[in-house]
């Protein structure tokens, strides 16, 4: 085992997410099981003695990869040192309610927390926003940390990726392991777009395999909406595997891809996303720098799809310039 650990933030740690986020990365399944993680946990004041608890149950763990355990209601304090941080610490949305609607209540949580990063985070620092609306809020953490490169903010839309796999998985009757070239588009919010058209199964084109009626009005909808659905189920929003997209993400960003993954990313301009909104896109990562995946072609359907989720993302970036955000 390597001796330096590496320093893992967690905002929000006592919520729903962090619950599950937190022994995960402990256990090691996000650095692997020869690199010791300390863990540095930000919560509101209120919700500290809440994590006093988890942190005893951390401990009942004895994790050989958990070499430490800080908590605190500083984000200055907290992400000292930081070379990871995971940004889940926001409000949830309730039904009936849209991601967006947050973004008044929530926003404001990323402009401290970018500055915070900004000032006392690791050179070689790397931020995953999940916290809703998590494109615009990851925007406004870079907007708020001039210092750091705006490569390294990214936002979460892995967990649409993973909705949108298993959902084609269960259609054809294959396993996930079948299903290559997928991704996301655009906003994690109801217009994001899961484009078949360039996804593998065994090697084949999936919206081949599969009728375009099935595509538009099942598929799309089922993946685009998979939140709401869980809220109306468990009366909360999705946790379990929220904090498995957000260790899939950071693992994958950390240690490489051998496929396409879907990371909300600052745009450079590819595909016609308008240039520096955070917009999700077929990623590869390799030597822990992610790239957007070039020279993919994108039909008529594709292109206007991707065109609505961008126009979404352009108006929450409006939406917070005007708050006052970025
Ligand atoms: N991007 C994605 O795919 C997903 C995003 N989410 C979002 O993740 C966020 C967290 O969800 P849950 O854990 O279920 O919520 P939760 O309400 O159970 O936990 C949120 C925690 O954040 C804390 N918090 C609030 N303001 C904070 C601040 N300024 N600094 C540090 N901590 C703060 C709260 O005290 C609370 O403990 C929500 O915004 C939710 O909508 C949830 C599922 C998927
Ligand atoms: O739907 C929500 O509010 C939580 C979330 O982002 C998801 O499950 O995708």
């Amino acid at each position: 085992m390597s001796t330096t650990p590496v320093k893992v933030a967690v905002t929000g740690a006592a919520g729903q997410i962090g619950y599950s986020l937190l022994f995960r990365i402990a256990s090691g399944a996000l650095l692997g099981p020869d690199t010791p993680v300390e863990l540095r946990l930000l919560e509101i004041t209120p919700a500290l003695k809440a994590l006093e608890g988890v942190v005893m149950e951390l401990d009942d763990c004895a994790f050989p990869t958990l070499a430490g355990v800080e908590i605190g209601d500083d984000p200055n304090a907290i992400f000292n040192g930081t070379n990871l941080a995971m940004l889940v610490g926001a409000m949830p949305r309730k039904e009936g309610m849209d991601r967006a609607d947050l973004l008044a209540a929530n926003g404001k949580i990323f402009t401290g927390q970018g500055k915070a990063l900004n000032d006392h985070a690791a050179d070689d620092i790397k931020v995953l926003v999940t916290g809703n609306p998590a494109n615009t809020n990851a925007l406004i953490a870079m907007s708020n940390a001039p210092d750091i490169p705006r490569e390294r903010f990214n936002a979460l839309t892995r967990l649409d990726h993973n909705r949108a796999k298993t959902q084609l998985a269960k259609k054809l009757g294959v396993s996930v392991t079948e299903i290559t070239n997928l991704a996301i588009w655009g906003n994690h919010d109801d217009s994001m777009y899961p484009d078949l058209y360039n996804t593998k199964v065994g090697g084949k084109v999936a919206a081949d395999l599969v009728e375009q009626t099935w595509i538009t009005e099942e598929y799309i909808p089922t993946v685009a909406k998979r939140g709401g659905a869980i809220i109306a189920a468990r009366g909360l929003s999705s946790a379990a595997s929220a904090a498995n997209a957000t260790i899939d993400h950071m693992r994958d960003w950390v240690k490489g891809t051998d496929d396409w993954v879907s990371m909300s990313v600052p745009s450079d301009g590819s595909y016609g996303v308008t240039e520096g909104i955070v917009s999700s896109f077929p990623c590869v990562v390799k030597d822990g720098q992610y790239e957007i995946v070039q020279g993919i072609e994108l039909n008529d359907f594709s292109r206007e799809r991707i065109a609505a989720s961008v126009a979404r993302l352009e108006s929450e970036r409006d939406q917070v310039k005007e708050l006052g955000l970025i």
